[in-house]
């Protein structure tokens, strides 16, 4: 499994996938998301064998900082239609894989980054990870499940609160809210994450899948489609235009509700 941005590594049945653009903080460029797509639809559904996937980001500052912001320069309406799809069933394929995948949180996950570790099956977090959809300042609204997933977590209280103010939370505040399963000191998270993988390896796995399968058919998938519309709508405005350049350009946003 040969990637230009992600890295495979396999070791006694435990794949460990790392995202690895750690110059931009590993953002989700359209290259990135088409090789999560090849490993989660295909090249690692080869492997006998498989225990799990343990999910990380390159370096030590960051999981996934969101989708790459670079890239949004000239998106309309209907390629951010295509976009916010395209994520979300590249996350579906994560969130129904058949062995379990664990999100090892070793720095921020923001936006998409946030987004991505929700649609793992368990979430395992250094002390220094940070969380939030900051998407608001942006202009736009998170495209890959944030506004679902963040409520099947943290309940409608707290996941509206920060969805609307785009706020960041800390890793403690985070597993307290009920986004986290594990918190440890900064470096052990791969380890924690793996060795969730080898207790889950004990149990049959038919049984693993049919609890993958069970647990995630308790929720619709409604909420998915109206913000996959809802994230298209909000990239056709001015206001997105003027969020992308901003952060591009290193300063605050003028929003003008248009
Ligand atoms: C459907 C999904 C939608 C989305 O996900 S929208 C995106 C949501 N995510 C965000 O809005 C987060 C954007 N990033 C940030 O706010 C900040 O970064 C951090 C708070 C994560 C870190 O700040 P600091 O420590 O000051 O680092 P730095 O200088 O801002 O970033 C280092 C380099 O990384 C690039 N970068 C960071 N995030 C992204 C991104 N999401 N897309 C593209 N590039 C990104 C920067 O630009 C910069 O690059 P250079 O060194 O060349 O100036």
């Amino acid at each position: 499994m040969t990637y230009q941005n992600l890295l495979a590594v396999e070791e006694n049945g435990i794949i460990t996938l790392t995202i690895n653009r750690p110059k931009a903080l590993n953002a989700l460029n359209q290259q990135t998301l088409k090789e999560l797509k090849q490993f989660f639809g295909q090249d690692a559904l080869a492997v006998e064998g498989l225990k799990g996937v343990v999910l990380t980001g390159a370096g030590p500052k960051s999981f996934v900082a969101g989708a790459d912001i670079s890239e949004f320069t000239g998106l309309d309406a209907q390629a951010g239609l295509e976009m916010a799809q395209h994520g979300q069933d590249i996350f579906f394929l994560i969130e129904e894989f058949k062995v379990p995948v664990v999100a090892a949180i070793n720095g921020f996950a923001l936006g998409g980054g946030c987004e991505l570790a929700m649609a793992c099956h368990l979430r395992v977090a250094s002390e220094k990870a940070r969380f939030g959809q900051p998407e608001v300042n942006l202009g736009i609204i998170p495209g890959y499940g944030g506004t679902q997933r963040l409520i099947q977590y943290l309940g409608k209280t707290k996941a509206i609160e920060l969805l609307m103010t785009g706020d960041m939370i800390k890793a403690e505040e985070a597993y307290r809210l009920g986004l986290l399963n594990y918190v440890t000191p900064a470096g052990e998270e791969v380890a924690k994450a793996k060795e969730l993988l080898e207790k889950i390896a004990t149990k049959a796995p038919i049984a693993i899948q049919k609890v993958i399968e069970c647990v995630n058919s308790h929720f619709s998938k409604g909420g998915f489609e109206k913000e996959v519309i809802e994230f298209a709508n909000a990239v056709n405005t001015e206001d997105f235009k003027e969020g992308a350049s901003a952060f591009l350009e290193k300063r605050a946003p003028n929003f003008k509700g248009h």
